[in-house]
């Protein structure tokens, strides 16, 4: 193969060898010389050329390759193209499917997602109706709320802006008052300040006055001030001596002051727990008050002998208060030198006599003495129980004296006692009605003493269950305090016969009956009592000779004589039955057999309280009515008579 620059070479080679040639011709020298070199090039060009041959003899097989080689590459490409347009068709077919199989499955896809969105949304609705009610609710809920919130908020602003108001208020009119304050303390300043700058200036004034002085003026005016000086320095120190003591006074008193207010709050916490237990210990007090009665005898007998008005007195042997014996009973011996012709049985040959009683009450026992042996019995009284106080004796024995001395009798000073106990007992939450009836009880009949009507039929009525008893058409007065039952005592004695026997008045011949009913309420514990106390005062022992008697009086003396035996079989019964007896229950109690017994059968059996007080007089010319009496006492203490 000739390559074109290997040509051309070629050519300027030959055409160089052409003119070298000429040359040669021209320049034979040279040519040898050059024909040297010709022959080298020639060899050299024709190694060249023959290189050049086979060049271009490799260009040719080059060509023939590359023509081959080309005709294999259009047959590639030939190929390769119909390779590319099957595959095109391949690619295009496919795709084709490709695309048909993607759109149907787009197209199951877009119909699966349609319907899954289209659910969805179905939820989503549903979810977001219910969300929207439960929210519609919450925001009514919380719209509410927030309504209440706001209003309370509301309120709660306004008070505070009130406060704030009344706050700012009261900082103002502080404010105004401190700048009130502070504006004088500023005048006073300022007029301190002007009267200081007097002060000072006649200061200097005197300074110089002092200083034109002489030195011995000045020397006695310090010398004087220096003492007055430390005389001021000395009360100085004593007016702080005494606010040290003043100082220390008060804080002594400080703490007396805070140890009393400490006691009083003890005191305070221990009135409060006291009054609590208050009601209790009443009940406690009531049941303990009972029991002590109950063991000093639901039936008691006193005597009480009369003050001597003569010289010719029995020989009395009477105990001292303290002397008591082994029963518990005080002992009355009487000794007389004279024995009574009247006096019965063995009795009249004895001279000395022994009588039990529960007390006795010598000549000197006043009437308050006497009062505070039943003091307790009034007691019972309010507490809900019966009494009865009897006073038992001869015709002038003190028997009126005891019960109705208008001062200290045993019925003023009873009276005295149920208002006072009923004031103590109002601060424990009891209230008391009291209501009081005076009867007479003459020839077996109830006269009314607080009604002037005469001829009036009084019966009697027992309340079984409550055990009260009730005197029809019977006065009862309520008392509201002892000037009440003054004015009823008064009415009493007024009303009371005036009658007279041959030597005694009437009033010795009957048995009068103070009955005061006593009814409580206690409002703290609805407790209810309801208790009488009946004072009587009997009509005149002293025995009378029946067949002397006539008309009216051998009336009343029967009348007297069947109802004082009956009183002491009664008394005698009940204290049968106290005492335990065998068949107690079985004793009968002969209460109808008189009116006094039957009026006061509640006041003297069961739970009730009896009291008797026998009145005797220490006269020797009494000696006899002296000695039935003590008999009598001695029936109803059911002691006996040792002689
Ligand atoms: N303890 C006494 N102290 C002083 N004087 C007394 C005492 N007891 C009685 N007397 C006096 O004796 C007199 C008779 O007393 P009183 O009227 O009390 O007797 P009585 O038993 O009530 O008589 P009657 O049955 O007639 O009513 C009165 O004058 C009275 O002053």
């Amino acid at each position: 193969m000739h390559h074109p620059n290997s040509t051309s070479l070629a050519i300027v080679s030959y055409r160089r060898q052409h003119e070298l040639s000429q040359d040669i011709q021209l320049k034979k020298q040279k040519i040898s010389h050059l024909s040297h070199e010709i022959t080298r090039i020639k060899t050299k060009n024709a190694t060249k050329e023959l290189e050049v041959w086979k060049l271009e003899d490799e260009v040719v097989q080059l060509r023939k390759l590359y023509a081959s080689v080309k005709a294999n590459i259009e047959k590639l490409h030939e190929y390769e193209e119909d390779s590319l347009r099957t595959l095109d068709n391949h690619y295009e077919l496919g795709c084709k499917e490709i695309d048909a199989d993607l759109n149907r499955k787009l197209l199951s896809l877009k119909e699966r997602v349609t319907r899954e969105v289209e659910s969805r949304i179905q939820e989503a609705k549903a979810k977001s109706a219910e969300t929207r009610e439960a929210l519609v609710e919450d925001i009514s809920r919380l719209s509410a709320e927030l309504s209440a919130l706001k209003t309370e908020l509301e309120l709660k602003l306004k008070v505070l802006q009130d406060q704030s108001k009344k706050q700012e208020q009261s900082l103002r009119q502080a404010s105004d008052v401190e700048l009130a304050r502070l504006r004088d303390s500023k005048s006073q300043i300022d007029a301190t300040i002007v009267s200081k700058r007097a002060q000072l200036k006649d200061a200097q004034e005197l300074h110089e006055k002092l200083e034109s002085s002489s030195n011995k003026q000045l020397q006695q005016k310090l010398e004087s001030l220096a003492s007055a000086y430390s005389e001021k320095e000395a009360g100085v120190l004593e007016i702080q001596r005494k606010v040290q003591q003043v100082k220390d006074r008060l804080k002594a008193a400080e703490s007396v002051v805070s140890t009393q207010k400490n006691l009083v709050e003890k005191y305070r916490q221990e009135t409060s727990w006291m009054q609590q237990r208050l009601p209790l210990l009443e009940i406690q007090r009531r049941e303990l008050h009972n029991k002590l009665q109950e063991l000093k005898g639901n039936i008691r007998v006193f005597c009480r002998v009369k003050p001597a008005e003569a010289a010719s007195c029995a020989s009395f042997d009477i105990p001292s208060t303290e002397e008591f014996n082994s029963n518990g009973k005080q002992v009355l011996t009487i000794s007389s030198s004279t024995p009574s012709s009247s006096f019965s049985g063995k009795d009249i040959r004895s001279s000395q006599y022994s009588f039990e009683f529960d007390k006795i009450f010598d000549q000197r026992c006043s009437n308050s003495e006497v009062f505070s042996e039943i003091d307790q019995l009034v007691q019972s009284s309010l507490d809900g129980l019966n009494v009865c106080v009897f006073a038992y004796g001869q015709t002038g024995s003190g028997k009126t004296w005891t019960m109705s001395h208008p001062e200290d009798g045993m019925i003023s000073l009873s009276l005295k006692r149920i208002f006072c106990h009923i004031s103590d007992l109002k601060e424990q939450g009891w209230e008391y009605s009291i209501a009081g009836q005076f009867v007479e009880i003459y020839n077996e009949q109830i006269i009314d003493l607080l009604s002037s009507k005469t001829n009036c039929k009084h019966e009697i009525k027992h309340d079984d269950i409550k055990l009260q008893t009730e005197i029809l058409n019977c006065s009862t007065i309520k008392l509201n305090d002892e000037n009440n039952a003054i004015e009823l005592l008064t009415l009493a004695n007024a009303n009371r016969s005036t009658g007279f026997t041959m030597a005694n008045s009437r009033s010795s011949r009957s048995h009068s009956i103070f009955i005061i009913k006593i009814s409580g309420l206690n409002q703290k514990t609805g407790q209810q009592t309801e208790g009488t106390l009946n004072l009587v005062d009997l009509a005149g022992s002293e025995r009378l000779n029946v067949s002397q008697a006539r008309g009216e009086r051998l009336k009343e003396t029967q009348a007297i004589n069947k109802s004082l035996s009956c009183l002491a079989d009664v008394i005698y019964s009940l204290s049968q039955r106290q005492n335990g007896l065998k068949n107690a229950l079985m004793v009968h109690v002969p209460y109808r057999n008189s009116k006094l017994t039957f009026l006061l059968k509640h006041s003297l059996g069961g739970n009730s309280k009896t009291l008797m007080f026998v009145n005797i007089s220490p006269l020797e010319e009494h000696l006899n009515e002296t000695i039935n009496s003590l008999r009598f006492a001695a029936k109803v203490n059911n002691t006996k008579i040792s002689s």
